[in-house]
């Protein structure tokens, strides 16, 4: 089976004390994902390391930045290469969020960039893809999102290709309750493996963990991550309630 994931994204949000005490509620239950499920905890910059130092010492868990710079190094104040990152044991990044993409500006040769310094320093990237409501409502959603795989991810050979891990977003969907539904979820899901497998063929597509943001509260989660293109799911508000996010856990496909 692909890599089962629960990614919390913390996005902009807690304090460092209040940081520690989520993740101290989340790791408490003592859940051991299987060997197939993995838990992901992205946080912003200054949590890393201690999120880090608690999250190693436990199987099935690792931590996420949710952004990097798009340069190797150099004079580009107040940005966080990717080497940075990967010195401190970071294993996940997101790349391409809708928030990114929006707020700053973040083109497709911005996340190209990004997506070649993860892969370069071993670090895995989440690459978020996903469609505005008017996209969706003249239902040209699976058109914008094939393009936007195309921009970010043709490039990069089938090898490559397996170490990304893709998370579709309905903007639509994020921090508005208004959650896909499973249909919905499956079938973009089943569209974008379509896609992969039409450019790098059907193994490598069955390979790549696909996970879906939006809305997903330990209420829908399960229905959501059993839909069997839904690799689970990537977790903005929901994943800022260590009991909420321990439901989405369990809610992982064994
Ligand atoms: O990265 C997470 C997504 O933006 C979803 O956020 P949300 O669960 O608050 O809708």
């Amino acid at each position: 089976m692909r890599k089962q994931i629960a990614a919390a994204n913390w996005k902009m949000n807690l304090t460092l004390d209040k940081a520690e005490a989520l993740l101290d509620g989340i790791l408490s239950e003592n859940i051991n994902p299987t060997e197939n499920g993995q838990v992901v905890v992205a946080v912003p910059f200054p949590y890393l390391i201690m999120v880090n130092e608690k999250v190693a010492k436990r199987k099935g868990y690792a931590v996420a930045a949710q952004n990097c710079g798009n340069k190797k190094s150099g004079a580009y104040t107040g940005e966080v290469s990717v080497e940075m990152l990967s010195s401190i044991g970071v294993e996940y990044c997101i790349v391409g969020h809708s928030e990114r993409r929006e707020y700053y500006g973040e083109i497709d040769e911005i996340l190209q960039q990004k997506l070649v310094l993860c892969l370069d320093e071993n670090i895995t990237p989440i690459f978020c893809c996903g469609e505005a409501l008017d996209v969706r409502e003249k239902g040209k959603q699976n058109d914008f999102v094939k393009t936007q795989m195309e921009k970010a991810l043709f490039d990069f050979s089938a090898s490559e290709l397996k170490k990304i891990v893709i998370a579709y977003e309905p903007i639509w969907a994020i921090g508005t309750g208004k959650t896909a539904t499973s249909e919905q979820a499956q079938q973009m899901h089943a569209f974008i493996r379509s896609v992969l497998a039409g450019k790098w063929g059907e193994d490598v597509a069955q390979d790549v963990t696909i996970l879906y943001g939006g809305s997903v509260k330990a209420s829908n989660a399960e229905e959501l991550f059993h839909s069997p293109d839904v690799d689970g799911g990537l977790v903005g508000g929901a994943s800022l309630n260590a009991a909420e996010f321990i439901q989405i856990i369990k809610a992982l496909k064994h």
